[in-house]
């Protein structure tokens, strides 16, 4: 597990480190840092960095002058270094100096910039970092897009520019960052927005006792292995927890046997399936017991409710039902939209271990979504007393006492129609099994998304497209995994 840190919490531990260093010693290191970073990427892509060129776009800010220390440390390794300066009036002072030392050229106008970027084989990102406000401007647009046309890598400094670091919204013009250089904390861009991040090298800046605990964590392998459920020599299929599933309809029985699925697969133990769907789940999944109605389906120790299930009074009636039983409950799809439109059901929710699981839309039927993803997911988990599982690239994980987690995706082929119904089976297993609704959300989120990648091919080459059955089957290996990265 590891935390991410607000850009305001990083500029606060900052100050009284920066008060008890010599000036620029601070700086000096996150450079060495970035060049670092830089001179493996050169090795790795032309195998060697001697006569490498390499073109650093400065900004005004610090930012600037990170990449301006940068250029003056790969100088002295043999690397052509040009500077595009961004604002040559305000280009920090030192770092501008240290470079022209070095003989580094510096330009400052966007033509010959683009010429430069166009023949380099690096583009140091020091455009803006935690200062940024909003998307690119013009000229640093130019000289993004230049690096983009060419095909150059670009190595962003502790931020990709033109992406916020609070939310990871990207403005109209950003970075897109093969690798990130990062100081002192991960910031929360280097989750929220990953694919645009590359690889993070967290450079550590001496911050460490100054920060305060980690408002968003990020689980590992190892943490959801550790938590994931085994049964024991003295277990049986009831001990393990029952899961009861409430799901799909004659129209959507698909959805039923995909959360079903994804149950039986996700842990040991026994799954029970209450719904219309019966027929179509046992057909599926023999080992499912499978009945029409939630009255009959005998005992359970959590319920997934919603995928499929309808919005109308019978719907209405299962959540009701289910809330009702005191047990811990996933609620996901129309269980969500149910929720949004009934007082009395959010009613019956807040306060218990209840984990909704949204989709953008679903979520703005509960609370509201503004860019900050984090800040509304722990809203509206403070307001509605549930724990908030807000889907998305980058999963957000919140819950009503101020945990928050993210997840970030390792690609995109989860956004594949059925894939939310899979998610529901494997967290409702976890609650059955007696993890907290957090960790629940938070473990099968991770191994949700993995399953995703595994399906897919992904670790082979690219991947190929995987349909939600097939993320479903590759559960068990994606649960392997993180079990075999226990420490
Ligand atoms: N405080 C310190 O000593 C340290 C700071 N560090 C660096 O300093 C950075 C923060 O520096 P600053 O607070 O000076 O801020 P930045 O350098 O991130 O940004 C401020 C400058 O960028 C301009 N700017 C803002 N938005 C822009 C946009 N969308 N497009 C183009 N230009 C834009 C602003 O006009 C301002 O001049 C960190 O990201 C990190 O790279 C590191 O050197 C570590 C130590
Ligand atoms: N671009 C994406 N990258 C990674 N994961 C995604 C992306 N889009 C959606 N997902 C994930 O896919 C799942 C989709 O769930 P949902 O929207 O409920 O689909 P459905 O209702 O069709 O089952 C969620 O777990 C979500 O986090
Ligand atoms: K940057």
């Amino acid at each position: 597990m590891y935390g991410v840190w607000t850009p305001e919490q990083v500029r606060a531990a900052e100050e009284p480190v920066l008060a008890r260093t010599p000036e620029g010693a601070l700086m000096r290191r996150a450079a060495r840092g970035v060049a670092q970073v830089a001179l493996a990427e050169l090795e790795r892509r032309t195998g060697g960095v001697a006569g490498c060129r390499v073109v650093v776009l400065a900004g005004a800010g610090n930012n600037g002058g990170d990449g301006l220390w940068a250029g003056y440390e790969l100088r002295r390794r043999g690397v052509a270094v040009t500077a595009v300066l961004l604002s040559p009036d305000r280009a920090h002072p030192a770092g501008l100096a240290a470079l022209r030392r070095q003989k580094g050229r510096t330009l400052s106008d966007v033509e010959h910039g683009v010429a430069a970027v166009d023949g380099a084989d690096l583009v140091l990102d020091a455009i803006v970092g935690t200062g940024a406000r909003g998307g690119l401007r013009p000229e640093a647009a130019t000289l993004a897009r230049a690096a983009a046309v060419a095909g150059v890598p670009v190595l962003a400094v502790d931020t990709p520019s033109g992406i916020d670091p609070l939310t990871g919204v990207p403005g109209d013009e950003f970075v897109d960052a093969a690798a990130t250089v990062t100081f002192g904390a991960r910031k929360p861009v280097h989750v929220l927005a990953a694919p645009r991040c590359g690889p993070v090298t967290l450079v550590d800046i001496g911050l460490g006792p100054e920060l305060p605990p980690a408002p968003v964590q990020v689980l590992d392998a190892a943490d959801v292995g550790e938590r994931w459920p085994v049964p024991g020599p003295g277990d049986d299929k009831y001990t393990q927890g029952v899961v009861g599933v409430a799901a799909g309809s004659a129209t959507y029985p698909g959805a039923a046997v995909l959360a079903s699925g994804a149950a039986a697969l996700a842990t040991s133990g026994m799954v029970r399936y209450a719904g219309s769907a019966a027929h179509e789940v046992r057909a599926a999944w023999p080992e499912v017991v499978a009945t029409d109605t939630v009255g009959e389906a005998g005992r359970v120790q959590a319920w997934v409710v919603g995928p499929g299930l309808g919005t109308d009074d019978a719907g209405a009636g299962t959540l009701a039902e289910v809330l009702d039983a005191g047990l811990p409950v996933l609620a996901d799809a129309d269980a969500v939209t149910l929720l949004g439109q009934h007082a009395e059901l959010r009613e019956k929710a807040a306060g218990h271990p209840v984990l909704i699981t949204p989709h953008a839309g679903e979520f703005g039927r509960v609370a509201q979504l503004t860019d900050d993803r984090v800040d509304s997911a722990r809203r509206a988990a403070a307001d509605l007393g549930v724990t908030v599982l807000l889907k998305g690239n980058a999963t957000v994980v919140a819950d009503p006492d101020g945990r928050v987690l993210v997840h970030p995706a390792g690609s995109a082929w989860l956004a594949t129609a059925g894939s939310g119904d899979v998610l529901s089976g494997v967290a409702g297993a976890l609650l059955a099994a007696g993890l907290d609704p957090w960790w629940a959300g938070g473990c099968a989120a991770f191994v949700h998304a993995r399953a995703a990648d595994v399906g897919a091919g992904a670790a082979d080459g690219p991947g190929s497209p995987v349909p939600a059955s097939h993320v479903q089957a590759a559960l068990p290996r994606a649960i392997r995994e993180v079990r075999g990265a226990i420490r």
